[in-house]
């Protein structure tokens, strides 16, 4: 890949960030979708908190990578970021104008300015079109040309610009004429026809073969330069980020853990989840390949019901006391101990609780069913004296209650983000800080 020019290099575009020539600005975004139990019930079964409150902005001109596992809500901020997904509250200000709230009149005039890349070429080019029907449809849609030689000479330049040359020969042809790689740049070509300034690419090289991934991405940054983009960029990839981003923001169950410029990010990540992303990363670097591997232990949890305190916590490598432990991660722990442990030392600890069906649990606390209350809090306070698992750290308890036993947990907070090391980062181990849910 080459360098790009000096006038857009990165440290330009980070000090064009840093000078407030900012172009999108999230504040404190949820998007939540109402979750419908039955016909007859309608919003009245909680929500997917699919993004929960995520602030940060993008200068102009510059590249913001998104990166998270799948379901940690980058596609629903990309398209909440354009007015596609309505925003449950928070503010989002586009080139100075709000756009939470705005009605769906006020935003047209704006569409044609914020693009959207899709994943899926299928899903963005319509089978039925031709290819200049296609890509010349949003013109058509915004009243930008109307007259067919009007779209067709416009299209044809923009395919021109895309690399699909020559024109004329591509713009009768239907999608499934062309190969994967070509269809993609149809699909961008489409994105960008409008002259838009703010482009969310989300996946836009997932679907492709390793072979043509780097060529569409050249693609891309040539087009930013050119035409003066500015891009979300949504990805699971770390090293594409990489390659291609000037900021990364690591999105987990709909929050931002850490974001900032992506070298500092790369060469010395300040949260535990980056550090293990990070760690799933081939690395060129010998060095650094030998580095001990942190990978996430087991599933992101449901985003209906996020854990508390620190959303992370039950998966962190260095979770400590004040991360937000609960009743449900006691519950947890002994499931994951009875799959290590031999038969005799679960039966007797199984017994011992009581079955943990019969537990009542809670954040604050589990109140076990009846079992043998000695062994319990024996084996409990053991646990607890040898740290057997961070959460025991938070143990502020262990009480007989009747014929049961209680665990009551210390309250942990949900960290906000701090500056660190010229980044922002969620996390306590940074110092402790709080916000609200
Ligand atoms: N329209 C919807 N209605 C209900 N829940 C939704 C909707 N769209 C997304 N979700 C949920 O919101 C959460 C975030 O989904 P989203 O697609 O934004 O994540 P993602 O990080 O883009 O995932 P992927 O990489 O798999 O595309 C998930 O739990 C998902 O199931």
């Amino acid at each position: 890949m080459t360098g790009q020019p000096a006038e857009t290099s990165a440290a330009d575009r980070h000090a064009a960030a840093v000078a407030g020539d900012t172009l999108v600005r999230a504040e404190d975004v949820h998007t939540h979708f109402p979750i419908r139990r039955g016909l007859l019930s309608r919003g009245s079964g909680g929500a997917v908190r699919a993004v929960d409150g995520v602030s940060f902005d993008i200068a102009r001109g510059e590249t913001f990578g998104l990166v998270g596992e799948s379901g940690s809500g980058k596609t629903t901020l990309g398209r909440t970021l354009l007015g596609l997904e309505p925003a449950t509250s928070g503010s989002i200000r586009y080139d100075g104008r709000e756009l939470v709230g705005l009605r769906e009149r006020d935003l047209r005039p704006l569409r044609r300015e914020l693009a959207l890349i899709f994943q899926d070429p299928h899903a963005a080019l319509n089978p039925a079109m031709t290819v200049w029907q296609g890509v010349g449809h949003p013109l058509r849609i915004h009243g930008l040309a109307t007259k067919r030689a009007d779209v067709r000479a416009r299209v044809a330049a923009m395919l021109e610009r895309v690399g699909l040359t020559p024109a004329d020969t591509i713009l009768d042809k239907y999608p499934e004429d062309l190969s994967g790689g070509q269809k993609q740049r149809l699909v961008i070509a489409r994105a960008l026809i409008t002259e838009p300034k703010f482009v969310v690419a989300d996946e836009p090289v997932a679907a492709l073969d390793m072979s043509v991934r780097a060529r569409v991405l050249e693609l891309m940054l040539e087009l930013q330069r050119d035409l003066g983009l500015t891009y979300l960029f949504i990805t699971h990839d770390l090293a594409t980020a990489r390659f291609l981003c000037d900021r990364i923001g690591i999105l987990y169950l709909g929050n931002l853990v850490e974001w900032g410029e992506a070298d500092r990010l790369f060469d010395d990540p300040q949260h535990p989840y980056t550090r293990s992303l990070l760690s799933a990363v081939p690395l060129p670097d010998p060095a650094r390949r030998s580095r001990d591997k942190e990978l996430p232990v087991g599933e992101m949890p449901d985003a209906q019901t996020p854990p508390a305190g620190c959303r992370f916590h039950p998966r962190c490598p260095a979770a400590f006391e004040p991360c937000g432990w609960e009743g449900t991660d006691l519950v947890d722990y002994f499931e994951r101990r009875w799959t290590e442990v031999d038969t005799e030392t679960f039966e007797a600890e199984l017994d011992a609780t009581g079955g943990l069906h019969a537990a009542e649990v809670t954040r604050e606390q589990v109140r076990f069913g009846s079992g043998d209350t000695e062994r319990l809090v024996s084996l409990l306070t053991d646990l607890q004296l040898r740290e057997a698992h961070p959460l025991f750290r938070a143990v502020v308890a262990i009480e007989r209650d009747g014929g049961h036993v209680l665990v009551r947990f210390g309250e942990g907070a949900e960290p906000a983000l701090q500056t660190v090391a010229g980044r922002e980062v969620a996390c306590h181990l940074h110092g402790l800080t709080s916000r609200e849910r």
